[in-house]
């Protein structure tokens, strides 16, 4: 494909906070234009600049409300839906009629089943037939046997893609005592919860508080994805944006920090946007880029894996970029070149081993 022929793209969603990160990133994308922006049918039509203030005069991009009117997209290609759960499982079905494959940020088609998707999401799902068939894109987890017949790929979690990504290489290799659970505690930035007006996420409230205790719907899709059931907690933090994933662990008997350290190396070896560290990692570290920070350690037996994202790009719009380069077959580093600086592979990885972890 050249830069002549880009494909069309639409983001519905666009005056949220993950929707207009997707248009910053495609804004820089090489293959990936923007033709339409859509927020809600109760926003006015407005321009890009009034959400992203910092672009102003590089884009004369409007946001327009989505009336409902999908034949406005003919010559459309591709959709993100940064959208409500219930709104992105509405949509989804009418977008791939039109041939328009669809990359879906919310957990509308995060599960294949549809009970254990009403039991987690709280609602019926319209579609349930549809649930089977989407594609979970993991973007490091994607490879050409991941995909299914139709062009509908969920996006995962955020907190999923940090514990995830954290656990997996241990999990994959069965090196965790399969009598115990991991456990993941992971903070995030008030940005987790959207855009709209929210008491809970209101300046005067907001803490350094848990919620969902045992209940928190990423708890099965972490679960799912790691193949063992985990305990989740995730905690409210006073910041705007960032996840720090704490994932504690028991090792089996017999396996060493050095059978750790090479499962870690071999899983993201060549992967340009995990990073294994040499310390723990901070919100500071990843926020505003595209990278999910690992930093693994080991004691005897005891595993303690800390990941760092940003909710709004790796754990949302910068991994669905990521997914529709592999999808389109484009460089996997298309759109994040300005973060990556020639670099295309950065896994320096390490594993402390018991030694004091304060740098
Ligand atoms: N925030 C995060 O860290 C992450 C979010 N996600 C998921 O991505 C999705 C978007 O999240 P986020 O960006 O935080 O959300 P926001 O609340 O910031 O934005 C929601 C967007 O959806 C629009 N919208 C709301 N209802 C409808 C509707 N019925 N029809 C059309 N448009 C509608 C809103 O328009 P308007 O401005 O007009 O109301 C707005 O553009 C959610 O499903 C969320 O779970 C996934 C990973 C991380
Ligand atoms: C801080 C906060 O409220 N975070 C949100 C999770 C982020 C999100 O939008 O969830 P998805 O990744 O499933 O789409 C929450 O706990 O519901």
């Amino acid at each position: 494909m050249d830069s002549l022929s880009k494909l069309q793209a639409v983001v519905f969603g666009a005056s949220g906070y993950s929707g207009s990160e997707l248009l910053a990133l495609l804004h820089n994308h090489a293959y990936i234009q923007v033709t339409h922006a859509f927020a809600s049918e109760r926003s006015s039509a407005m321009p890009w600049a009034r959400i992203a203030p910092q672009l102003a005069g590089t884009s004369d991009l409007v946001i327009e409300p989505f009336t409902g009117d999908t034949d406005v997209l003919a010559n459309v290609d591709l959709a993100f839906l940064a959208l409500p759960h219930e709104a992105s499982a509405e949509l989804a079905p009418k977008l791939l009629a039109q041939g328009i494959a669809v990359f879906d940020l919310s957990g509308a088609y995060r599960f294949a089943d549809a009970d254990l998707f009403a039991q987690t999401y709280g609602f019926v799902h319209p579609f349930p037939g549809l649930l089977a068939q989407a594609t979970y894109c993991l973007a490091e987890h994607l490879n050409a046997n991941s995909f299914q017949d139709i062009a509908l790929y969920s996006i995962p979690g955020c907190y999923p893609t940090a514990a995830t990504l954290a656990l997996a290489p241990v999990c994959e290799s069965a090196f965790l005592d399969p009598a115990t659970v991991p456990v993941v505690t992971a903070i995030s930035g008030v940005s987790g919860a959207g855009r709209a007006a929210n008491l809970r996420t209101s300046f005067c409230e907001v803490s350094v508080q848990a919620y969902g205790v045992f209940n928190h719907r990423h708890r099965p899709e972490i679960a799912r994805n790691l193949a063992t059931d985990v305990v989740f907690t995730p905690i409210l933090g006073p910041y705007p944006r960032g996840i720090v994933a704490t994932c504690v662990a028991q090792l089996r008997g017999g396996v060493s920090a050095e059978m750790v350290l090479d499962a870690f190396q071999k899983a993201y070896a060549d992967q340009p946007f995990v990073r294994l560290v040499h310390a723990p990692p901070a919100v500071q570290h990843v926020a505003y880029t595209p990278f999910c920070d690992l930093y693994v350690a080991v004691e005897g037996q005891q595993l303690i894996v800390i990941a760092a994202l940003d909710n709004l790009l790796k754990g949302a719009a910068s991994q669905a970029v990521q997914v529709a380069n592999i999808v389109y077959g484009l460089p996997a580093t298309t759109g994040f070149e300005r973060f990556l600086g020639g670099v295309s592979a950065r896994a320096a990885a390490v594993v402390d081993s018991g030694a004091a972890q304060h740098d």
